[in-house]
């Protein structure tokens, strides 16, 4: 297998630039090849710029789908919703002629809303056209957060469905959003396009430490094995 693809850039700007670029090429390139495309978007700091550049492309938006990597269990208007995060972040651009499935639908936790999750993202075309992944300090992406409940399930894959339920109690970057639902492995892998963005050399630098660790250690090793259709889009490392 062809290996991951890192693209290494000194400032932030020339990273965002080249992967809005990118980003919209492969909505572009899906939309013409098969007249509709899918993106499951993370949230945080580090696709921010690049998705309020990329709201700005002139695109046939109307035949996007848009779901989230991951959510925390929180209705919208809450702290921490990835869903009002992505709305923000699109507001006032032709991007809000997107279709979006959230993945909150209000049960009482990701477990028990699982199946619903799963049977409303079951209306945005699969295999993703494309997945946007960032990573936390700790080695985790999506909602993969080292020993967390529910990740030996989500990291499984023999395990077909899309979307797993995540209790990252304990995990202290999840902060006090410890419920979660995320895409599986096997979802993520079978992306047509996996982006990960590491806008810092420390980033860069647990990225490539986790290929020496567990998996459920650094759960972003999984990405190591995805092969040429990873691409990372990286600050370069401090000499
Ligand atoms: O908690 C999370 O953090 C990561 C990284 O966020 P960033 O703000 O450092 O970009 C994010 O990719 C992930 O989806 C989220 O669960």
């Amino acid at each position: 297998m062809a290996s991951m693809d890192i693209r290494l850039f000194k400032d932030k700007s020339a990273l965002v630039d080249a992967a809005t670029t990118h980003l919209s090429a492969v909505l572009d390139d899906a939309l013409k090849a098969r007249g509709r495309a899918s993106a499951m978007l993370s949230g945080g700091s580090s696709p921010k710029p690049i998705y309020e550049a990329l709201g700005k492309v002139p695109l046939a938006w109307s035949g996007v789908g848009i779901s989230l990597v991951d959510e925390r269990w929180v209705p919208r208007g809450s702290a921490g919703s990835n869903a009002d995060f992505i709305q923000a972040c699109f507001a006032g651009t032709e991007a809000e002629n997107a279709f979006f499935v959230p993945l909150y639908n209000g049960d009482t936790s990701p477990e028990t809303g699982l199946a619903a999750a799963e049977q409303a993202l079951a209306l945005i075309a699969q295999p993703f056209d494309l997945c946007v992944l960032g990573m936390g300090m700790d080695g985790h992406t999506a909602s993969w957060f080292p020993y967390s409940g529910g990740l030996v399930a989500a990291l499984d894959l023999d395990n077909t469905a899309t979307l797993a339920a995540i209790d990252a109690s304990g995990c202290a970057v999840a902060g006090d959003h410890t419920d979660r639902i995320t895409l599986t492995l096997s979802a993520v892998a079978a992306s047509r396009n996996i982006i990960l963005l590491l806008p810092s050399a420390e980033k860069l630098s647990v990225f490539k430490a986790a290929a020496k660790k567990d998996p459920l250690e650094a759960p972003v090793k999984n990405l190591h094995a995805l092969g040429d259709r990873l691409t990372v889009y990286a600050l370069e490392e401090l000499k």
